[in-house]
């Protein structure tokens, strides 16, 4: 069952990270860690048929609410044909053995923010209290470890072609070699090198056979040209197979002849971009996420899952369409990342080292005495909510959302609050700063980002691409991290503890590494002095000492850091926001399309010269949801805001989502109104204008405001303005879900 009170803190769970070395001993306490659904318990203990279900399927198969659709069609079928479906994943660091309704709801819509789990991961995933979906090998080994003898998945991982260079072989199969449980699939995919997969089944021992096949299916084809080691044709001759072996057994059923249509489709595409591969001598790591984005274009990737999507049928057939459906939308490549499997992780990191300062804090006070602070005594300080013993207000700078449980502070005491998180004072600050920003968002993507600064994209196909977009995700949890870091990391430093260096380290590390790479490119390309980019400037700059400006080769690393961690989100969030407000008002989207067509006409594209006559467009690009709801200052010295006193040294919290949406400053806060940035700029409303400008802050402002909130408008104007007129738009259901994911960044909870 459920962890013990000790296995809660952060301490204990990493403490179990050792456990990988000792295989043995951590299944024995997960064994204890794992949670079993009441239904797959009682199934178990009265030998009822239980068949398990891998989880990253749902989490990076297909978008939510697809997703959960399927998940919930398949676990159905389970039940219909009399078992008991046990879908296996990690929720917050508890490996679960079949999930309720609420626990797959929460998976499909966390979509591929949750870890990709796979059996080496188990332990890393429970120690930092992740969630995590599990593939083929992380779900065998949870299987067998509570007695479920039937794993039902898609596919499962091979040998890739050019595994002699890459030693590239899936974990599926050492895992398989080693876990006796059957294993039923739609066998494995032709961009994999079939044979030497069946070679390396027979190395690991597992017994193969294909379902009344003669040949091995090729997940897509019902043949692949080699020839499984047996072949069933029963459930009864399965049964027979069912010896007691401590290796496990594949069972390959080809593909239903009703969807052979559109596998052999998925097929031809992926023969058509192996011979391109071949063609551009694509090889090695960069072949298989070659494969699957050159399969994508070439079948329109969810068209055709769509049309594969028909009613399962009643035997172990199931599978193959769950496996076509869901591989088809894997193809579609979304990457969606939130930080919510972060956040999870780190409040228990942070909650094992309150645990241990309160001890020391509760000695200090005992043995030392308090120092006074009498230069603040006299001081008119911002009004205070009443705080707990020793830590002060650190509980609601933990609290997430953050922004939102400040803006209800705020509503109650007033616009400036005193906070106190142990020793260190903060000022939340929520109302109607100066700024001087104001310029509409733009969708600025990875490319357009990347090409403006090196003339290139980070490509898809070698796997920059998704290294980058990885990286952001982890540079960007570490920003909520560092926002509480802020406040009490002094405190921390001066008792010798060092926050998150470790993965500041690797993340920077890995960013090192990319552009060094990408940084030498550029110095060898022979164009170098006609094809210029700002790398090219900037690397100029470097070498030349008698250049106008000074700039080391690891300063130019940190700007391009800066510049892909302040453009790339903020723009993609944003955007989704836009769009999904235009979609759940539809008569502004028709106003949008409207003013588009009337300047730029049905047959060209909208241009940046364009946006000056498109006021509409400018409006509803301004009424957005301020991607980074707080921003943070420090005061390098006491000061007076308000008419309160600021002491030196404290750390000033700017809600801007509060001030964005305070009632006293804008009419109905919450309602999407792009009509309120149309004042005419007539003299009689330039208070309004300049009101309008001081209240309206996502850019944050002054001398650290965003910087590309300029570059950003021209985009993502154009980003979003050609959306609207080049596409329909239409959902399932009737608005878009607009819930908002409890971060540091304002992302959707439901992404678009
Ligand atoms: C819709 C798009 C964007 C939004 C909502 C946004 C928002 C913000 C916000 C709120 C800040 C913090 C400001 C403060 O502390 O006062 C910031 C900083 C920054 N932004 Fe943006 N930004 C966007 C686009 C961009 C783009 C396109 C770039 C450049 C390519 C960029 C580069 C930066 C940089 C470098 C900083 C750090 C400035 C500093 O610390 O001095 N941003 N952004």
């Amino acid at each position: 069952m459920a962890s013990s009170s000790s296995s809660s803190s952060a301490l204990y769970r990493i403490s179990n990270l050792q456990n990988h070395i000792s295989p043995l001993e951590a299944t024995n306490k997960l064994r204890s860690l794992v949670k079993i659904s009441p239904q797959v318990s009682e199934a178990l203990s009265n030998g009822r048929a239980v068949v398990a279900l891998e989880s990253t399927i749902i989490s990076h198969g297909m978008p939510y609410p697809q997703n959960l659709q399927t998940a919930k069609e398949v676990e159905s079928i389970v039940r219909e044909n009399g078992a008991v479906p046990a879908t296996i994943a990690i929720l917050n660091g508890v490996p679960c053995i079949g999930l309720n309704e609420e626990e797959l709801e929460r998976l499909a819509s966390l979509g591929k923010s949750v870890q990709k789990t796979a059996g080496r991961d188990i332990a890393y995933v429970v120690a930092t209290r992740g969630n995590g979906a599990t593939t083929v090998s992380a779900t065998l080994f949870f299987a067998s470890m509570v007695g479920i003898q039937v794993f039902v998945t898609g596919g499962i991982g091979g040998v890739h072609r050019h595994a002699n260079q890459t030693m590239d072989i899936s974990s599926d199969l050492t895992a398989l070699g080693r876990t006796p449980i059957a294993v039923i699939s739609a066998g494995v995919k032709s961009i994999l090198d079939i044979p030497k997969t069946l070679e390396y089944l027979e190395t690991q021992e597992v017994y193969v056979a294909a379902y009344k096949s003669d040949e091995f299916p090729a997940f897509f084809t019902e043949k692949s040209g080699c020839k499984p080691p047996s072949r069933v044709d029963s459930p009864e001759d399965y049964a027979n197979k069912k010896l007691n072996r401590q290796a496990g057994i594949l069972f390959a059923v080809p593909i239903p002849k009703q969807h052979s249509a559109a596998g052999n489709l998925i097929e031809s595409a992926t023969q058509r971009a192996l011979t391109e591969a071949r063609e551009q001598n694509v090889t090695g790591n960069a072949e298989t996420p070659f494969l699957l984005a050159r399969v994508n274009e070439l079948t329109g990737g969810t068209s055709l899952a769509a049309n594969c999507g028909s009613p399962f049928s009643a035997n172990v057939s199931y599978l193959i369409n769950l496996k076509l459906k869901l591989d088809s939308g894997l193809l579609k490549n979304i990457f969606l990342t939130t930080m919510a499997a972060f956040t999870v992780d780190f409040q228990l990191c942070f909650i094992a080292i309150l645990v241990w300062l309160f001890s020391c804090f509760c000695l200090s006070a005992f043995f030392f005495k308090k120092r006074k602070e009498p230069e603040l005594q006299d001081c008119n300080l911002p009004p205070s909510p009443p705080s707990v013993p020793v830590i002060g207000h650190l509980h609601l700078l933990l609290s997430v959302p953050v922004h939102k449980s400040f803006q209800k502070l705020s509503s109650k005491y007033g616009p400036l609050l005193y906070l106190r998180a142990l020793t260190s004072p903060t000022v939340l600050a929520t109302k109607n700063e100066a700024v001087d920003v104001g310029k509409e968002m733009i969708n600025v993507t990875n490319n357009t980002i990347c090409r403006m600064i090196m003339g290139r994209k980070c490509s898809e196909e070698n796997g920059e691409a998704e290294q980058l977009r990885d990286l952001l995700t982890k540079s960007l949890s570490l920003v909520r991290k560092f926002l509480i870091a802020s406040t009490v990391g002094p405190l921390l430093k001066k008792l010798g503890i060092s926050l998150f260096e470790k993965e500041i380290m690797e993340v920077s590390q890995k960013y090192d590494e990319l552009l060094e790479k990408i940084i030498k490119e550029r110095e060898d390309n022979p164009n170098k002095k006609v094809d210029r980019y700002l790398i090219d400037v900037l690397l100029e700059g470097c070498a030349d000492d008698n250049a106008e400006f000074e700039i080391s080769r690891n300063q130019i690393k940190a700007l391009l850091v800066e510049l892909f961690l302040g453009g790339i989100e903020t723009s993609g969030q944003t955007t989704s926001w836009i769009m999904a407000e235009l979609i759940n008002h539809p008569e502004m989207l028709k106003r949008l399309r409207e003013e588009i067509i009337s300047v730029v006409g049905k047959t060209k594209l909208i241009q940046e010269t364009d946006r000056s006559n498109l006021p509409y467009l400018q409006a509803v690009v301004k009424e957005l949801h301020p991607h980074s709801p707080i921003v943070v200052r420090n005061a390098t010295e006491g000061c007076k805001i308000g008419g309160f006193y600021i002491p030196q040294n404290t750390t000033m919290i700017i809600n801007t989502y509060a001030v964005m949406r305070d009632p006293d400053s804008w009419e109905e806060p919450d309602e999407f109104q792009p009509e309120r940035f149309m004042v005419p700029p007539s003299k009689g409303n330039k208070e309004m204008r300049e009101q309008l400008d001081l209240n309206y802050i996502p850019f944050g402002g002054g001398r650290r405001g965003c910087p590309g909130s300029n570059l950003g408008s021209i985009f993502v104007g154009l980003a979003i303005g050609t959306m609207v007129h080049c596409f329909d738009w239409s959902i399932d259901g009737e608005k878009v879900n607009m819930e908002e994911a409890g971060d540091v960044n304002l992302s959707m909870a439901h992404p678009l």
